[in-house]
């Protein structure tokens, strides 16, 4: 990023002009993952943490990857900026291939790349202006553009008079900011976060998460956060990519991979943020039907369109419908919603199915429940 455009807070493709899809792809803060793998080799024997990953992270955007723990993600994360060398396949930044780097050319895509962390990883016996100030006296950057440069840091982030303070003496919010200033002074195209909200309360994340997003937009920053909170993720990542024992199980736009999950993994990653279904409902479910008179339990999961037409869906069932229980939410100005149904004896299932392929039958309730 430009001098110009990091002091007058503008996205690259204000001072640049129109961005074309390649550069959007290959150009500055764009990442490439082709056919990455990765093996350790521990006491314990080899532990494949990733295999055969192939992705784009598009010059920009907010990127979240997730997974179980053990997963891969932070293995993943590390690849960018080479705190982890791939095994086999190559990671590409901007467009180049960063396992040719030698010494000189790793210390300049380090300065391209700002990390932040879950416990900060600050210096207790430095100032908020000399953690801040570290990375350009490594840069060797003159003493008065540090200054300069360290005070747009810290404005940015909103810790203005706080330069003085040390960090035993700052908040949770504030020492994550202190790290975001630290990582954005040496004006990265990329900022990687390393569950950097973990260890907030849920009023400070959402702060942090504002700062982010904020830093996003006007700086244009690619931004690219690992994190165990699938509602992180929804708050303000554009796209995601879900890991599973090294390998990709889904990726997509948020909107899409959250609103309709198509693997297991993401399923259970999701859980907490389902609409449950009603507690009575799932007391009386049953797996198998007991009888003529049971009632299917029909659930319907559908984003980025319109809720299904019940009247279609009971004309297709040639029986009545009941609705038991439906929500809907916005996701980045997408529907996202669940219908749960209960069909009455002599549904026809299939044609229930055919006419809204997301129908899934759950269980059976009898007729009085
Ligand atoms: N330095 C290492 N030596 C040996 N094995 C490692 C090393 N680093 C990671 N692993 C293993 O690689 C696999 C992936 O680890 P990784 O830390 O990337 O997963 P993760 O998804 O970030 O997990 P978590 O959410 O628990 O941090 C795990 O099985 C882990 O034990």
């Amino acid at each position: 990023m430009t001098d110009a455009a990091f002091s007058a807070g503008l996205r690259p493709s204000a001072v640049q002009g129109v961005v074309s899809l390649d550069s959007a792809v290959r150009g500055p803060g764009t990442v490439r993952f082709e056919g990455v793998g990765k093996v350790f080799h521990s006491s314990a024997g080899e532990v494949q943490a990733l295999k055969d990953i192939s992705l784009d992270i598009r010059a920009g955007e907010v990127f979240g990857i997730i997974g179980r723990s053990g997963a891969g993600k932070s293995s993943l994360l590390r690849t960018i900026n080479r705190l982890e060398a791939p095994t086999t396949g190559r990671v590409l930044v901007d467009g180049q291939d960063i396992s040719a780097l030698q010494e000189d050319g790793l210390v300049r895509l380090r300065r391209r790349i700002g990390m932040i962390f879950q416990h900060f990883n600050l210096l207790s016996a430095k100032t908020v202006r000399e953690n801040v100030a570290l990375p350009l006296q490594v840069a060797g950057v003159a003493r008065a553009d540090i200054t300069a440069r360290v005070d747009e840091a810290l404005k940015l982030v909103g810790l203005e008079g706080k330069d003085a303070t040390y960090p035993s003496r700052l908040s949770g919010g504030q020492k994550q900011r202190v790290g975001i200033a630290r990582a954005l002074v040496s004006r990265p195209e990329i900022l990687l976060c390393d569950e950097a909200t973990s260890a907030l309360d849920p009023e400070t994340t959402l702060s942090i998460l504002e700062l982010l997003r904020d830093i996003n937009r006007r700086l244009g920053l690619t931004i690219i956060l690992i994190t165990h909170e699938m509602s992180v993720i929804r708050e303000i990542c554009s796209r995601v990519v879900v890991l599973e024992t090294g390998e990709i199980a889904e990726e997509g736009p948020v909107w899409q991979v959250f609103g309709a999950p198509r693997h297991p993994a993401t399923q259970a990653l999701l859980q907490p943020l389902q609409r449950d279904l009603p507690a009575d409902l799932v007391a009386h479910l049953r797996p198998t039907s007991q009888g003529p008179r049971d009632r299917a339990v029909i659930d319907i999961r559908y984003a980025g369109r319109a809720a299904p037409d019940l009247s279609v869906l009971a004309q297709a069932a040639g029986a009545g419908l009941e609705l038991l229980s439906a929500g809907v939410e916005r996701i980045q100005g997408h529907s996202v919603g669940r219908i749960v149904l209960a069909a009455g004896p002599g549904t026809d299932l299939a044609a229930v199915q055919a006419a809204e392929t997301t129908a899934r039958v759950i269980g059976y309730v009898s007729a009085n429940d």
